[in-house]
This record gives C-alpha cells, structure tokens and sequence, in this order.
C-alpha cells in the first residue's frame, strides 16, 4: 500500500503566504484497477499563479494546485511503462493514481542527457509563455526593442532569449546585481537592478533613449504604469502577469494607462498561455531545440525535499529564485 503525502491550503492566504496557511496531509492510495497507473513526483513547481488561482479556484483543506514532472511506478495502463515520465497537474502530491488521461507524456525526442525537470520550466509552460506571448501577443519584428520585468525568472530569462534570436535589442530588470549579471551573461543588451536604480523612469530611458517596441510585463503595478510612458507610437504590450499585485490586500490604485494609451496609439492585450493549448507540440519542439542548439540558456533554482514546497513557493514570491523555481521530492 502507498501513503502518499500531500500539502494542503489550511488558511486562504492573507497578504503574502505563510508557511502556516499550508497542512501536510498524508493519503492511503488504493490497488490499481486495469487502466489505472501509479505515479510518483519526482520534480514539483512553484509558480505565481498559485497565489491568485488559490482564491479563485480553492476552498481551504483542498490539495495545493500545480504540475510535475512525474515517473511511473506501476502500470495496468498499456499505453504507459514503468519508469515513463509525464507531466501531471496533480498537485503538491508525492504520488497519485491516473487513468491516463490526464497526462502529458514528454515529448519522444526528450534527449537523455536533458533534465526532465526543465519540462516544468524553460521547455514546458513557462517557455510556452515566453514563445507565445512574444510572437503571438507582442509580434515583436527584427530590429525592436523589446522590454522584460520579472527577467531572470522562469518566463522573463526566455522571453529576452527569444527575443534576441528574432534579431531584437533586449532590456530586462530584475530585483538583484546576481539577477543583472545572468542577465547579461546569457546576452540580454542591457539589464538593471529594478530595486536599487534612483529612478526607474531614468534606468529605463538611459537603457532605450529611443523607447521600446515590445513590452513584455511579468510584474504589472508601478512598474507598467511608468514603463508604458516609454513605448514608442504603436507599441505592444503583452499583460502576462501581475506579480507586484498578487499579495495585496486592498487593489493598487492608478497612474492610469488610457492617455499613453491613446496619444502613443499603444496595444495593450493580457493573455493566458492555455489560449495555444492546441500549438503546445510546435511550441515545445522549438523550445527544444533552441535549448539543445544552446541558444536558450536554463537556470533552475531547485530546493530539495517535498516538505520545503510552502518555502519554496514563499522564496519565489520573494524573488529568491533564478530561473524556474522547482522542488525535488
Ligand atoms: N499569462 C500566463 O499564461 C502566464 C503568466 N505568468 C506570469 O508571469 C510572471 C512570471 O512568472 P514566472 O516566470 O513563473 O515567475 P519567476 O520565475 O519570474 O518568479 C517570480 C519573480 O517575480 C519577481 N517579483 C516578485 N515580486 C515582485 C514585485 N513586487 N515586483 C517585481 N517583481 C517581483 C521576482 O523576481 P525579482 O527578483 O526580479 O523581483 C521573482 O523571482 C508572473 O507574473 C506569472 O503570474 C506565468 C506563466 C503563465
Ligand atoms: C493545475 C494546473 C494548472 C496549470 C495552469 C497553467 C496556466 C497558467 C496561467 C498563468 C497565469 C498567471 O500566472
């Protein structure tokens, strides 16, 4: 018989996670019926949209949301041997039970030498975000200038990634000196300190003078509101999160975005990287291959142990990851 342990949403969160909102629970797994397969996590995510999805989707006691990368153990499955791994959106489980359907195998030409765990990250919904969010939302062109927050994270270090092979000049800000020089290790053109900078209307001017075609915003709150008066005329803004937001309490109020809006005839469109869900294969197939040509450069910031996901989630919150924060169980 498997015990499979589980985190919990105790208490809805109040203002920034604690590690007390969480429980730890552990679930007596039945025998498998014919179909069925048993799975374990062997690389769990973190990700910010557990925070807003958890008052909107959860009820407290409910199993945490999210993916993993997981392994099959036992199969009465026959389109799934043991030692196959997948992609689950079971949540912060040790192990489940699956009839199948709900899995995401990885893609066949998965090479060995890869890490499985980059299929939660740079090569998984993370870099879906960055590739459709650019190339769809952005329709950045050779030649812009195409501005990233959040820049060293999951979504952000491909965003300016795939954006300097489409042939444009890339600025991105993230909330430490280590964060800037990955930044400019892995070839953005221009990288600060957002937290440290006198003036961010000043940072982003001296780093464009001549403003921006894209912007790329991972953060929302102050930060969009003084971006969006650098764009150039007829500049897009794709809305992909709102991280500076997620923990409030009460709602930000204004600066307010309708006159940039209107006098620099801007494109301002939010979106969820679920809208491609039928273009996830030709997605991830690029994705792969620009990791394995080397054009795409992976960080991950792993914790180890299945009892430090609530820490986990609350480092990434704080901006304690480089690249994609996930956890080894
Ligand atoms: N629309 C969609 O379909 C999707 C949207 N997203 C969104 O993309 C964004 C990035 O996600 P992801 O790459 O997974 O996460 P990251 O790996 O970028 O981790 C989150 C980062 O956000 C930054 N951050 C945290 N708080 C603030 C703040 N108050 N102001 C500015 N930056 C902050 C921190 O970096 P730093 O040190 O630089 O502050 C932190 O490391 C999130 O907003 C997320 O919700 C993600 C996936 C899909
Ligand atoms: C339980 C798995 C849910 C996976 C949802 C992935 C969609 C992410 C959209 C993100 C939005 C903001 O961060």
């Amino acid at each position: 018989m498997v015990i499979a342990k589980a985190w919990a949403l105790k208490k809805h969160f109040d203002g920034f996670p604690k590690t007390s909102d969480f429980d730890l629970k552990k679930i007596e797994l039945p025998n498998l019926k014919d179909g069925e397969l048993l799975l374990e996590s062997v690389f769990l995510s973190v990700d910010p949209y557990m925070r807003p999805y958890s008052r909107r989707d959860m009820k407290e006691g409910d199993i945490m949301i999210g993916t993993q990368v997981a392994r099959v153990v036992e199969s009465k499955n026959p389109a799934f041997t043991v030692g196959a791994f997948v992609v689950a959106g079971r949540g912060w489980r040790t192990h489940f039970i699956s009839d199948g359907k709900d899995l995401q195998l990885l893609p066949s030409n998965w090479p060995e030498s890869l890490p499985v765990s980059l299929a939660l990250g740079t090569v998984g919904m993370p870099g879906l975000t960055a590739y459709f969010g650019l190339l769809e939302v952005c329709k950045m062109k050779p030649g812009e200038t195409v501005l990233v927050n959040a820049a060293a994270g999951a979504v952000g270090s491909v965003v300016g990634q795939l954006a300097k092979i489409g042939g444009c000049k890339v600025v991105g800000c993230a909330g430490s000196d280590d964060k800037v020089a990955y930044l400019k290790k892995i070839g953005f053109d221009e990288a600060f300190n957002y937290k440290t900078v006198k003036s961010l209307d000043e940072a982003l001017h001296k780093a464009s003078p001549d403003g921006y075609d894209c912007f790329f915003d991972n953060v929302g709150g102050e930060f969009a509101s003084v971006a969006i008066n650098q764009m150039k005329k007829y500049g897009r803004i794709a809305v992909c999160g709102a991280i500076s937001q997620y923990n409030d309490s009460v709602p930000q109020k204004g600066p307010y975005v309708q006159l940039p809006m209107i006098f620099k005839e801007l494109r301002m469109e939010g979106f969820l990287v679920t809208q491609w869900n039928s273009r996830r294969e030709e997605g991830l197939q690029a994705l792969l291959k620009w990791v394995m040509e080397g054009k795409v450069k992976c960080h991950e910031q792993v914790t180890e142990g299945f009892e430090n996901m609530p820490m986990a989630f609350i480092g990434m919150l704080k901006g304690e990851n480089l690249g994609k924060a996930v956890v080894k169980v």
